[in-house]
């Protein structure tokens, strides 16, 4: 049995609106579940963190020093806090490699010119190892915790994307791309819709013998409409119902692009929309990811809120393709389940909290453009869609995505170092006979705290201009699976 004690200040989602900041709080975590929380901790200061472990803790009035081996005791430094982990909702460990290329594409042409032929490259096991592995550790050091994951259309490439997954310690779900449709190049393409089912089921249970903990889990991946035949949506659809019990997702791409969408409506003229089509396989439920859904109509949304499936707004991805612009606001006023996805590789960032920033000006866009006032999107909305929101969308609430008792310790450390107040120097501004100008911050990291925000004010500066160089340590389950 393991324990540990985190003791400072931690900040997490209540509402879609408010944040809950502790500052001298207690959360005492046993075997990776979230077993006490304490609000009103006695203020410590840093040295106290040099005490012997049981003495800080009775110190603190916790007189829990029996516990064998000891608690292991963590005090938060000044201007850091602890934060639920991360969670991406739509992310392509596969395309990693090719961040920041795409020109001035749109998605069809994106997808046939950048995409495909690297995807395809993944059959080499070497080379999807070293892409896999360098997304994973770069999604954690960014500080997410979760992930939803499309590897490749191969089952081998695929299967390589857990393995990387349960080493490296992220939570995830790995999705084998079904594509059998003729419109896909020959050369990266699932070879009958009954092979196409059979891959993804084969991938799905990899996943079940691999990791018997469930940290990592296949998901049911249809790319989108036009890489799929009928067969292969129905087969799927029917795989998905199999799964019901177990709590198999499902996830694709939706009405991102209008070129696409007006190809959907082409090939699947049968049916009146493009949400219409995933349902008459069966493909909407409420343990369905929809990726994207810019041009769904009024009709389409009523749709998915009666399936009660989550949608991943992607704003990184859409903007960088020209994709266009969601009007957030209209699917959380209609109660639709939305977390956010960084879309990689469309998404040029592997970082949640970009897609988060993304989310607030482009809402900011929808709102001058029309929208009106009451669609622009706050900071405590964009944390909440990527915490609370995400784990809703995949199934996870109630287990990860905020501090409660109960729930599983994925967390994240968060920090900046203080500005230093100035120190006198002489006239040609040097101090101690080092300039000024090469006075380098001790960790780094581009938020500068000066020591009299508020708590609200430091989250406001994190969220716009906070990195990979302020998330210090990241745990998973209880365990500690990045420290910087
Ligand atoms: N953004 C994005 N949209 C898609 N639609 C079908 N495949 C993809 C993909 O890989 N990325
Ligand atoms: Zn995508």
């Amino acid at each position: 049995m393991s324990k540990a004690y985190y003791i400072g200040t931690f900040i997490h989602s209540l509402t879609l609106t408010s944040l809950e900041i502790v500052e001298h709080g207690t959360i005492c975590v046993s075997n990776g579940i979230i077993q006490s929380i304490q609000r009103m901790g006695k203020e410590y200061s840093e040295s106290d963190s040099t005490l012997p472990p049981t003495t800080l803790l009775e110190k603190l009035g916790h007189d829990d020093t029996t516990t064998n081996p000891p608690p292991t005791i963590r005090v938060i430094p000044k201007n850091y806090f602890l934060f639920p982990g991360l969670i991406d909702t739509h992310i392509h460990a596969s395309q990693y490699p090719n961040l920041g290329i795409f020109g001035k594409t749109t998605l069809l042409e994106w997808l046939n010119k950048y995409t495909f032929p690297l995807e395809a490259s993944l059959t080499d096991a070497v080379k999807a190892k070293r892409v896999y592995t360098q997304c994973v550790q770069r999604s954690l050091q960014n500080g997410t915790t979760t992930a939803a994951y499309y590897a490749t259309q191969s089952a081998r490439s695929t299967n390589i994307l857990a393995d990387v997954l349960i080493s490296l310690g992220q939570r995830g779900f790995v999705g084998r791309c079904a594509m059998d449709s003729d419109l896909q190049p020959g050369w990266y393409r699932d070879g009958s819709p009954e092979s196409a089912v059979a891959d993804t089921a084969a991938c799905v249970a990899y996943c079940k013998e691999a990791d018997e903990s469930g940290r990592v889990r296949g998901i049911i991946t249809p790319r989108f409409a036009p890489s799929c035949s009928r067969e292969a949506m129905s087969g799927l659809g029917r795989l998905l119902a199999e799964g019901e019990e177990d709590g198999l997702l499902c996830q694709t791409h939706i009405s991102e692009n209008k070129g696409e969408v007006a190809l959907v409506r082409k090939l699947f003229p049968e049916c009146s929309s493009y949400a219409q089509v995933y349902d008459v396989h069966n493909l909407l439920t409420p343990r369905t990811v929809l990726a994207h859904a810019i041009y769904l109509t009024e009709k389409e949304i009523e749709l998915v809120k009666l399936r009660q499936c989550g949608v991943s707004h992607c704003p990184t991805s859409n903007m960088a393709l020209g994709s266009g612009s969601l009007w957030l606001r209209r699917l959380l006023d209609e109660g639709v389940k939305v977390g956010l996805g960084t879309d990689v590789s469309g998404g040029y960032d592997v970082n949640v909290l970009e897609a988060a920033r993304m989310a607030c000006l482009v809402s900011r866009g929808v709102a001058e453009g029309g929208k009106g006032e009451g669609s622009k999107i706050s900071v405590e909305e964009a944390l909440w869609l990527a915490t609370r929101g995400g784990a809703q969308v995949l199934g996870l609430e109630g287990k990860v995505g905020a501090f409660e008792v109960g729930m599983v310790w994925d967390a994240i450390l968060v920090g900046a170092d203080e500005v230093p107040v100035a120190l006198d120097c002489d006239a040609a501004g040097m101090f101690n006979g080092v300039s000024e100008k090469v006075k380098k911050p001790k960790i780094g990291g581009k938020v500068d705290f000066f020591g009299w925000e508020s708590w609200e004010e430091k989250v406001a500066k994190w969220l716009y201009s906070g990195d990979d160089r302020n998330v210090r340590a990241v745990w998973v389950g209880g365990e500690l699976v990045c420290q910087k």
